[in-house]
C-alpha cells in the first residue's frame, strides 16, 4: 500500500475545505474528483468539519481525506474517529505532533522559519507545511531553507494559485501544494460544483 506522502507526490494539490454545512460534503467531493484531484483537508475552522469528513471519506473511500487547521489534540481524535487520513496544522505544535504520532497518523504541522524547521525535524518529522508560503518568501525561501535542510521536503500553502502552483511543483523538495482556489467558500455556498470541478480540471492541466 503507497504511504500517505505518496500519494500526496501523486495527486499534488490539495484543496483546503473550509465546509459551513456536511450536507454539502458529498457534492463537493464528487466535484474535486471529477476534477481529477482526489483529496481534501477539510479544515476545522467550523463545527461541520469531523461531520463532513466522515460524509466525504465514505462517499469516496478511494479519496485522500484528512483535516486541516487542527489545533487541539481533541480534534486530532474527532478527525481520526471520522476516518481522517492526515493531520496538518497551520503552525507547529509540539504537543499535536507527539500525539499524531502516537496515534499512528501522518501530521504535517506548518513551518515558516529555520527555528521551527528544526523543531520538526527533532521531531522525527520528514515533510512540513510551509506555511503562509507566499507571504514567507515562495519558492525562493524553500529553495533557501532546503540548502541547509536538505533532507526535509515541504507542502507550501498559502497564496497558491493557479498562477504560480507551477513553479512551487517544479522544486524538487516540494511534494504537493495546498490551496483553495478551486474550493472558494462562495462556489460552495452557491453550490457552483461544476465550476469547482472544471477549477480543478485547469488545474491538473497546469501542472501536467
Ligand atoms: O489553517 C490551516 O491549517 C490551513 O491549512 C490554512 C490554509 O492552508 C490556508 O488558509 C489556505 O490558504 P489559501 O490557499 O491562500 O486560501
Amino acid at each position: 500500500m503507497k504511504t500517505i506522502d505518496e500519494r500526496f507526490e501523486e495527486i499534488r494539490i490539495v484543496p483546503v475545505v473550509k465546509l459551513e454545512k456536511a450536507e454539502d460534503a458529498k457534492d463537493l467531493a464528487g466535484a474535486l474528483v471529477r476534477g481529477g484531484i482526489p483529496c481534501a483537508e477539510v479544515t476545522f475552522r467550523t463545527d461541520a468539519a469531523a461531520e463532513a469528513i466522515r460524509r466525504m471519506s465514505e462517499s469516496y473511500p478511494d479519496m485522500l481525506v484528512g483535516a486541516g487547521t487542527v489545533l487541539k489534540t481533541e480534534q486530532v481524535d474527532a478527525a481520526i474517529e471520522a476516518g481522517a487520513k492526515f493531520i496538518v496544522s497551520p503552525g507547529l505544535n509540539p504537543k499535536i505532533v507527539r500525539y499524531c504520532q502516537e496515534k499512528g497518523i501522518p501530521v504535517y504541522p506548518g513551518v515558516a522559519t529555520a527555528s521551527e524547521i528544526e523543531q520538526a525535524l527533532e521531531l522525527g518529522l520528514s515533510v512540513v507545511k510551509f506555511f503562509p508560503a507566499e507571504v514567507n518568501g515562495g519558492v525562493k525561501a524553500i529553495k533557501a531553507l532546503s540548502a541547509p535542510y536538505f533532507q526535509l521536503r515541504f507542502m507550501p500553502t498559502g497564496g497558491i494559485s493557479q498562477e504560480n502552483i507551477g513553479s512551487y511543483l517544479s522544486c524538487p523538495q516540494v511534494i504537493a501544494c495546498g490551496g483553495s482556489w478551486m474550493v472558494k467558500e462562495s462556489l460552495i455556498a452557491e453550490k457552483k460544483y461544476d465550476e469547482i470541478e472544471a477549477l480543478c480540471k485547469e488545474a491538473v492541466e497546469q501542472i501536467r
